[in-house]
Parts: structure tokens; C-alpha cells; sequence
């Protein structure tokens, strides 16, 4: 190592090996704050047998800006196992082609699916809350809101008929917690050698004795078959007066290297799986979060209630809203924006460095090491966020031209710069329509009464499990 090298400084620790590990995984948001009095905005820790460095609110856009020097997706591919997850495609695929799928197949088409959107969240809310005529108490939402956003996401991917199917919704709902034993596994091992914990969990994949993706791609197969044969079918039949689906799977169909005389259907459902593990769980979580949020603060609900019965006033005969409609959710689409701030994720976002970096304080990182976002140091600085940074106050970005889908340095949560999330109009869409009509039909509080905190693992919250009562508004 170069002697003039400016490193970021190594926080000190105690126990060889060991290093800040136990830290970072029992008291991380205490820790940090630590950390960052001492050593300041950049600093670096022992964790898992390696050292990655932390980066704070002062420097933390230069790693979303500078993406010939970061790369997150590069770090993401190291950590997730995509070559087991997707055995018939390249991993994860390219991640240029992942975004612009996302950005031309999606976002631009929201208008588009607007109306299958709210359609698709409205039965799937009915379905699986229900009526709730009496208090209905539900605990573990977040896994009835992954089986809700499931609805329209697969309504979009696979198209409005097999998306009919309970076994396809399960499939989107519960891909991503079932793959992701792949990596929630802590990296003891990595303790003895770096990449080794990696290396024994694929044993099993590879002596073919468990992989939890099989069952679910082997679902999407069979479904997908069903849809490309028919159209197939159907177009021949019906030539110029055949009405052309519109989902992800149709625009997959009509991409160039697409061989109607040579179709891997193993191939195109393991390219779905991509984008149902980029969207689904993200959003679900999102969604979970907003609703134990205002569930643990009902003093907000008549304010936002109010929002959303005078924007239903402009809801066709089927409760369905123009997309428009979306515009005028202000308090709503700030009360999500404060719940996305308040998520809770002391750092996340690890980026490879692809070439040695010198950061604007003069401090360097070098090639191949690794960089994480200390988000927590952005979210609780009052001269970004306003006055008490830590305080859920839903309407904080009122009238303050800054939606819950806009980046900024000072909201990461959808990372930022040119990599920043292609899918982050799509989901705060669904969010939002889900909540809109959730607000109207139901009234819904912690069964505490108190304020639910998330569930924490080391740096990264879940939703909380506690229960939520919901009730129905008019009887
Ligand atoms: C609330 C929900 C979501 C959250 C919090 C979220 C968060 C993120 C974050 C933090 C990144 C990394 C950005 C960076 O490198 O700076 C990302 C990338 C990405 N997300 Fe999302 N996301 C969400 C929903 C979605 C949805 C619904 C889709 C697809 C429809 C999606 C597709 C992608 C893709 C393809 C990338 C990679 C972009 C690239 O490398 O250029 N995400 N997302």
C-alpha cells in the first residue's frame, strides 16, 4: 500500500477478527453516531473479516454522482448469487438493458396502465383485508401487502389473464423473501477467508439438492407458455384486427432476439424474475411501512381522509381515477415521503470502487474496495431535512416542490444520479392509488395504540409484525 495514500480512517476495535461486527449488527445506529463524532463524515469499519468504508451526508452524493468510480449494481452481483437465482440467463442480466426495460416498458406507460393499476390493487385490497364490518386485527401485514402490490405488478409483467391466477400472485409475493436465504445468511464463515460464505452456500444449488427459485420459475413456465403460445396463435389467426396485449411480457416478445420458432421459456420467466425481485419486495415494504405509519398516528388520518375523498369526486362509475388525480395527492404523497425518510436503514446501498477515487476532502479509496451509504447521516441532519430531523412530521415536504419520487442529495432512498431507480414512479404510483383507497375504506390503528417500531436487523429495518386494526368506514 502506498504510504501517502490518504485512507479514510479505520475506526478503532477491540477484538481481533471480530473487529466492529457485533456493533454493527446489535447497536449499528448508536455505534455510527459514535463514529461519526470522532472520525467524521468518512470513516471505515471491520466488518465480516473485511473492511468497507462508511460515507456520510457530506460526501455521499459524489458516490451516486461519480459512476465511473462507484458502481452499485457491480456489488450487488458480488453479494447476490444471481448465476443460481437465474440458472437460464446470464445472472442478473445487463444492468444498462434492466433499467431501460424498466424505464421504456414501465415508466413510460404508467398512464397506460393506470386504470389496471387501481383496478387490480382495489380487488386485491378487498381480497385479502376484506370488508372488515367487524374490527379485523391483522399482524404480519407486510405479508398480506407483498400478496396486494403482487396484483398489479403481475397484472403489468404477465399480462391481465394469467395474473388472475392465486399461484402466480403467490409466486411474485414470495420470490424474493424465498431467495433471499441466498444472502440473508451472515457471512460468519467470511471471518476465515473472504467469498467463502458465498462459496458454501452455493453447495447445495450446485449439487442440485435445493434451489428455492426452481419452484416459482417452474410456475412462471407454465404460465408463460399459456400467454406466448396463445398470442402466437391468436395473432396468426386474427392478423391485423388481433388486439396486441399490453404487458412486459408482450414487449419482451416483440425485442428482436425474440424467436417464435425457438422460445426458451425457462430463459424469458427467469427475465421476469429480475424485475419481480427489483419491484415487489422494495415496494411492498414501502407500502407496509406507510400504512404502520399512519396506523400508529390516526391523529393524521381525517386530514388525509379529507385529501382523498374531495380527489374521488373525479372517479369514473368504477371508483377509477384519471391518472391526473395522482398530482393532487399532496398530503398523501408527502406523508409518503416522510415514511420513506423515517424508514429506519442506518447504511445501505454498497457500491464496488471500479477505479481509485480521491473524494472531495481529500480522502482515497481504492480500487475493488467497498463503499456504503451512511443514509442515516443524511436523514438526520437538520440543515437538509428542517427542524427535528427525527421526528415523523407527514407533511414536512408540503408545498415544498420535492414528490416522494424525486431524488436528491438529501433523499436517497431511491439512490440517485444516473443510476438512480427506473421503478420508482411505478411504485410510488401503486402506493399511492393503495393508500388513496385504503384511507377512504377503512379506518386503521395499532392494536397498541402506540407507535410501532420497525423490526431491526444490524443496519436494516423490516416492517413490524404488531397488529394493525382495521375497521370499515361506512357500514
Ligand atoms: C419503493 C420501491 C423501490 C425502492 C425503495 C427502490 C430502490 C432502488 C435503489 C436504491 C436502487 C439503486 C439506485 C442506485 O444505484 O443509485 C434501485 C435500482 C433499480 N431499481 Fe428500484 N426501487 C424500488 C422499486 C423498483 C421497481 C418497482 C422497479 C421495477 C419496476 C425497480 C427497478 C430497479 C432497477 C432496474 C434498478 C437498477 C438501475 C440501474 O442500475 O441503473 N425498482 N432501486
Amino acid at each position: 500500500r502506498d504510504p501517502n495514500l490518504k485512507l479514510p480512517p479505520l475506526v478503532h476495535y477491540k477484538i481481533p477478527i471480530i473487529g466492529h461486527t457485533l456493533s454493527y449488527m446489535f447497536n449499528c445506529e448508536e455505534f455510527f453516531k459514535q463514529c461519526r463524532k470522532e472520525y467524521g463524515d468518512i470513516f471505515s469499519l471491520y466488518l465480516w473479516g473485511q473492511v468497507t468504508t462508511f460515507v456520510g451526508k457530506d460526501h455521499s452524493y459524489e458516490v451516486f454522482a461519480r459512476d465511473d468510480a462507484f458502481d452499485f449494481s457491480e456489488e450487488f452481483r458480488r453479494r447476490v448469487p444471481g448465476d443460481a437465482m437465474f440458472k437460464n440467463i446470464n445472472g442478473f442480466g445487463d444492468p444498462k438493458y434492466n433499467a431501460k426495460v424498466v424505464r421504456e416498458y414501465i415508466s413510460n406507460k404508467l398512464g397506460l396502465y393506470t386504470e389496471r393499476m387501481q383496478k387490480s390493487l382495489y380487488s386485491a385490497t378487498k381480497k385479502y383485508i376484506g370488508d372488515c364490518d367487524d374490527d379485523r386485527t391483522i399482524y404480519n401485514f407486510s405479508y398480506l401487502m407483498a400478496k396486494i402490490i403482487s396484483t398489479p405488478i403481475a397484472n403489468i409483467f404477465i399480462g391481465e389473464e394469467e395474473a388472475k391466477y392465486d399461484e402466480i400472485i403467490t409466486t411474485f409475493a414470495e420470490f424474493t423473501t424465498d431467495v433471499a436465504i441466498f444472502f440473508a445468511i451472515p457471512p460468519i464463515l467470511d471471518f476465515i477467508f473472504p467469498g467463502l460464505q458465498d462459496y458454501v452456500n452455493r453447495i447445495p444449488i450446485k449439487l442440485g439438492l435445493y434451489n428455492p427459485a426452481t419452484k416459482h420459475r417452474d410456475i412462471l413456465v407454465k404460465h408463460i407458455k399459456n400467454q406466448v403460445d396463445k398470442r402466437l396463435r391468436e395473432k396468426q389467426k386474427y392478423g391485423d384486427s388481433w388486439k396486441r396485449p399490453n404487458d412486459l411480457l408482450q414487449d419482451f416478445m416483440e425485442e428482436q432476439d425474440f424467436d417464435p420458432n425457438n422460445i426458451n421459456y425457462a430463459a424469458m420467466a427467469d427475465k421476469l424474475c429480475i424485475f419481480i425481485f427489483a419491484s415487489v419486495h422494495t415496494t411492498s415494504r414501502s407500502c407496509a411501512n406507510a400504512v404502520m405509519d399512519l396506523a400508529s398516528r390516526p391523529e393524521y388520518m381525517q386530514e388525509l381522509y379529507e385529501e382523498q375523498l374531495e380527489i374521488h369526486k373525479k372517479a369514473n362509475e368504477n371508483d377509477i381515477l384519471p391518472f391526473e388525480a395522482l398530482n393532487e395527492m399532496k398530503k398523501l404523497d408527502s406523508f409518503i415521503r416522510e415514511s420513506f425518510r423515517l424508514t429506519g436503514d442506518i447504511a445501505a446501498l454498497p457500491h464496488l470502487v471500479l477505479k481509485d477515487y480521491t473524494f472531495s476532502n481529500g480522502l482515497q479509496v481504492q480500487k475493488d474496495h467497498v463503499v456504503d451509504i451512511y443514509f442515516n447521516d443524511v436523514y438526520q441532519d437538520e440543515s437538509s431535512q428542517g427542524p427535528n430531523p427525527n421526528l415523523f412530521e407527514p407533511f414536512r415536504h408540503l408545498n415544498k416542490n420535492s414528490s416522494a419520487s424525486k431524488v436528491s442529495k438529501n433523499f436517497i432512498v431511491f439512490g440517485g444520479g444516473k443510476h438512480a431507480c427506473p421503478g420508482r414512479f411505478f411504485a410510488v404510483n401503486e402506493i399511492k392509488f393503495f393508500m388513496h383507497n385504503a384511507i377512504l375504506k377503512y379506518n386503521f390503528r395499532t392494536e397498541s395504540g402506540k407507535i410501532e417500531n420497525k423490526l431491526r436487523l444490524g443496519p436494516i429495518t423490516f416492517p413490524s409484525t404488531s397488529g394493525i386494526i382495521f375497521e370499515r368506514r361506512f357500514k
